[in-house]
């Protein structure tokens, strides 16, 4: 009978899972630790640390009843019957490895701590996305400080996304939960698997074994993306053909092998998840000695890349070759609409170019803050991914970018706008307003196809929308590298 549950890591996965438990078993105390005592702090206030829809509903009616967030990792740990460990599996960005293998400084700091406070037997479950054969590094650890306490170890790879998190959780596609095939791994998947049986169907419950659990997480997000890639490619070719990726994408989809999910082109994908794991599994296949594979996977990410380069050569070229001194108004700054979440957003690579050409870029977001764009743009690559308190302090701001906190104000006297993000509210502005205040002509480029182009060229914009039929200014200006 499981009495109480620890969560090592307060983050996004970390917070909202351990809320929908609290809230699905009440009879469980469930704690969420942290090392960022900002975050935990957070947490216990009420403006919580990330947004995401219905969860503060959710924290609201458990915490301080079954739920509960602290600083106090030891003692948690030591009560705990069940431990997952939450914590950020970022891509390492020196040594054997870099840019691509995962650092695991932080599971296995967590795995150090639970063998070194456990004082009864534990089930510790790998909740964080990691290499094949992780888990079997956390047992070793564990069991050569284990003091002859018996640990098991589980693979339970969290599938939510962001924006959706809390549906996803109470309603769940399926729950995987991965372990050793002798009786105590599955004892410890049985009493999991009891925990999640509280309110998730039991066919929609996966049973396997840990490396099976470890690799579908990274292949389920490498197919994710390989569909963003691909419809994406097509995009490119849909604009130099007059065919509609609108079109073509509900036509393939249709195909009821295929399904229509996650066909929409865009700049191309974002978010803490798909690139970092799909650089994951490249480097798994090329430690394993498969070059052919680890290629494969990594045209996934490069067509991510060319895409974003793509975009932002689009608007220059249209903008007569240069941007240098002219207003761009970026509306949507997120990594995708309703989340706060700016990680490997597609409009920081934008951003980063468009500035590179001195252009001056007004961002309006109505979820991400100054703060985090400033940080955003001045970071390094894949430094964003470590816990808050040790990821740098932006050495600088930058000078040429403003946030403003309307998408009327981003806009006024600017020379083109791009939408970067599919936040409802940008198919509700007035157009016809906002193209009155802008410089002419007036440039509109659409990476997300949020607006419909028929209606905004009517206005007098000149309209890009990605995949789409070009209109007559951006069919005879060629696209430069
Ligand atoms: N974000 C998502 O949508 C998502 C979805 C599925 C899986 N994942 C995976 O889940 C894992 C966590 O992701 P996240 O988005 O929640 O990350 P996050 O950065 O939001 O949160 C991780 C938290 O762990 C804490 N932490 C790190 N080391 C610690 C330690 N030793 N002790 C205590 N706390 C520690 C950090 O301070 C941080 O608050 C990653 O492996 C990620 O790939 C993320
Ligand atoms: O048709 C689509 C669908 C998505 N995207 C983009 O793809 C990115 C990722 O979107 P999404 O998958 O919805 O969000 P994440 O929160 O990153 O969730 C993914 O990554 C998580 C972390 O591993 C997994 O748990 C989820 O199952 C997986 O969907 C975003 O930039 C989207 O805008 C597109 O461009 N076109």
């Amino acid at each position: 009978m499981v009495k109480k549950i620890c969560c090592i890591g307060a983050g996004y996965v970390g917070g909202p899972t351990m809320a929908v438990i609290a809230l699905k078993c009440p009879s469980i105390e469930v704690v969420v630790v942290d090392i960022s005592v900002d975050r935990i702090t957070a947490w216990n206030s009420d403006l919580l640390p990330i947004y995401e829809p219905g969860l503060e509903d959710v924290v609201k009616k458990c915490r301080g009843v079954n739920l509960f967030f602290s600083t106090d990792t030891e003692k948690h740990i030591s009560e705990a019957d069940i431990i997952f460990v939450s914590v950020n599996t970022p891509t390492k960005t020196r040594g054997i490895g870099a840019g691509k293998a995962v650092d695991l400084t932080y599971c296995e700091s967590a795995a150090r701590m639970i063998a070194d406070v456990a004082k009864s037997d534990k089930i510790v479950v790998e909740k964080s996305t990691v290499p094949v054969k992780t888990a079997e590094a956390i047992e070793k650890i564990l069991w050569h400080n284990s003091k002859g306490i018996n640990f098991q170890v589980l693979s339970n790879p969290e599938f939510l996304a962001e924006g959706t998190a809390i549906q996803d959780l109470f309603y769940p596609d399926r729950v995987l939960i991965g372990g050793r095939e002798t009786p105590g791994g599955q004892k410890a998947i049985e009493t999991l698997k009891e925990v999640y049986s509280n309110w998730v169907p039991e066919d929609r419950i996966i049973t396997t074994n840990l490396w099976s659990a470890e690799l579908s997480k990274l292949a389920a997000n490498a197919f994710l993306a390989q569909r963003i890639s691909s419809v994406n490619a097509i995009s490119a070719l849909c604009e130099a053909t007059g065919a509609d990726v609108t079109e073509v994408a509900y036509a393939v989809g249709e195909d009821t092998r295929i399904g229509p999910k996650f066909l929409n082109a865009s700049v191309g994908f974002g978010g803490s998840c798909f690139q970092k794991d799909i650089l994951n599994l490249v480097y798994l296949c090329e430690c394993n000695g498969l070059p052919e594979v680890a290629h494969y996977w990594e045209q996934v990410v490069k067509i991510n890349d060319y895409q974003k380069t793509r975009f932002v050569s689009r608007v220059v070229a249209s903008m007569f070759k240069a941007v240098s001194g002219k207003k761009i108004a970026i509306l949507g700054f997120a990594f995708k609409k309703d989340t706060g979440d700016t990680s490997e957003t597609p409009a920081i690579d934008v951003c980063k170019c468009l500035l590179r050409d001195k252009a001056k870029i007004s961002i309006y977001d109505p979820q991400a803050t100054e703060d985090q764009i400033q940080r955003d743009l001045t970071m390094n690559k894949f430094d964003w991914d470590h816990p808050i308190h040790l990821q740098p302090l932006s050495p600088s701001a930058v000078k040429q970018m403003t946030v403003t906190w309307d998408a009327y104000e981003a806009t006024k006297g600017a020379h083109g706008i791009c939408i970067l993000t599919e936040w409802d509210e940008f198919k509700q502005l007035d157009y016809k307003k906002i193209y009155d205040n802008m410089q002419k002509p007036a440039f509109l480029f659409d990476s997300r196809n949020v607006v419909d182009p028929e209606k905004l060229r009517e206005i007098g914009f000149i309209v890009y929308s990605i995949g789409k039929p070009l209109d007559a200014w951006l069919k005879h200006t060629p696209v430069v590298a």
